[in-house]
């Protein structure tokens, strides 16, 4: 295998005139869990965008596993093992947790959604969904409609939902956001969980988060990329200290 899972090479994205993402180059090692940080705006869900293959690149490259994912539409790298769950909470409320999973189970499986009420009838579906609630830690909560779970159970689902495509890579956008303090606990242990089973990028705006979980962490400001090292070392960076200056406190 490559020494990074993921190649980041050159990368830049524009809008107009504006430079989102500004020649990034950054390489995500299999195992590890790489947040990346930064002010708003700095281009960190672009990145994440052009990662997924949910926004095309102007220039650059992008290899995933070995190979070059660059111009992959987003199905196909998803098929290669590169899933992400997204900023909004995006469950079906109507259906339990174990349902929302093994429908995810099912695409991955290849089968079509003939009929969604019967995703779960479908052999090892049950089994397969349950397996991914539990590394989450919420197979106790497995019969219960989506709708009713608490904010952090839901982006908890979220995470199950990502695991049911079997990924090499999670990429996750900001899983913390919009929850309170028992919420983002249950959440942190929860990625703690799932730490060391498979690679992680993590965009998040909550530094003690992101300090406790990360084994590396890249800043982005204004769209280029001033710095990829250990959090401690991050954390002493003046560079990064700088960038972060008036915008929200360094733990
Ligand atoms: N479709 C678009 N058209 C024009 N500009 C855009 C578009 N999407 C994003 N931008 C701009 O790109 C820059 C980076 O946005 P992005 O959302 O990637 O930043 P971010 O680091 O994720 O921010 P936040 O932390 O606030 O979520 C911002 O200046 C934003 O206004």
């Amino acid at each position: 295998m490559a020494e990074n899972l993921l190649d980041i090479r050159n990368l830049k994205k524009t809008y107009g005139a504006l430079v989102v993402t500004d020649d990034v180059s950054l390489g995500v090692r299999p195992g590890e869990l790489h947040a990346i940080i930064g002010p708003n705006g700095a281009g960190k869900t672009t990145l994440i965008h052009q990662i997924s293959g949910m926004l095309g690149s102007n220039s650059g490259q992008i290899l995933f596993d070995g190979q070059d994912i660059t111009r992959l539409p987003m199905h196909q790298r998803v098929r290669l093992g590169l899933a992400r769950s997204f900023q909004i909470t995006s469950v079906l409320p109507g259906f339990s947790a174990l349902e929302n999973v093994a429908m995810a189970v099912q695409a991955r499986s290849g089968s079509s959604f003939r009929f969604f009420g019967n995703a779960t009838r479908e052999d090892g579906l049950n089994e397969q969904a349950l397996e991914c609630l539990s590394l989450v830690g919420l197979a106790t909560r497995a019969r219960v409609p989506a709708g009713l779970l608490s904010h952090g159970e839901k982006r908890q689902l979220e995470l199950a939902i990502g695991l049911a495509t079997k990924p090499k890579l999670l990429l996750l956008d900001e899983p913390l956001a919009g929850t309170g303090h028992d919420d983002s606990q249950r959440v942190v242990e929860t990625l703690k969980r799932l730490k060391g089973q498979m690679t992680i990028v993590l965009i998040e705006h909550d530094m003690d988060a992101v300090f406790s979980l990360a084994d590396r962490v890249s800043v982005l400001v204004y769209g280029r990329l001033i710095a990829t090292d250990t959090p401690e070392r991050i954390r002493a960076n003046p560079e990064v200290r700088a960038a972060y200056l008036g915008e929200e406190e360094m733990v």
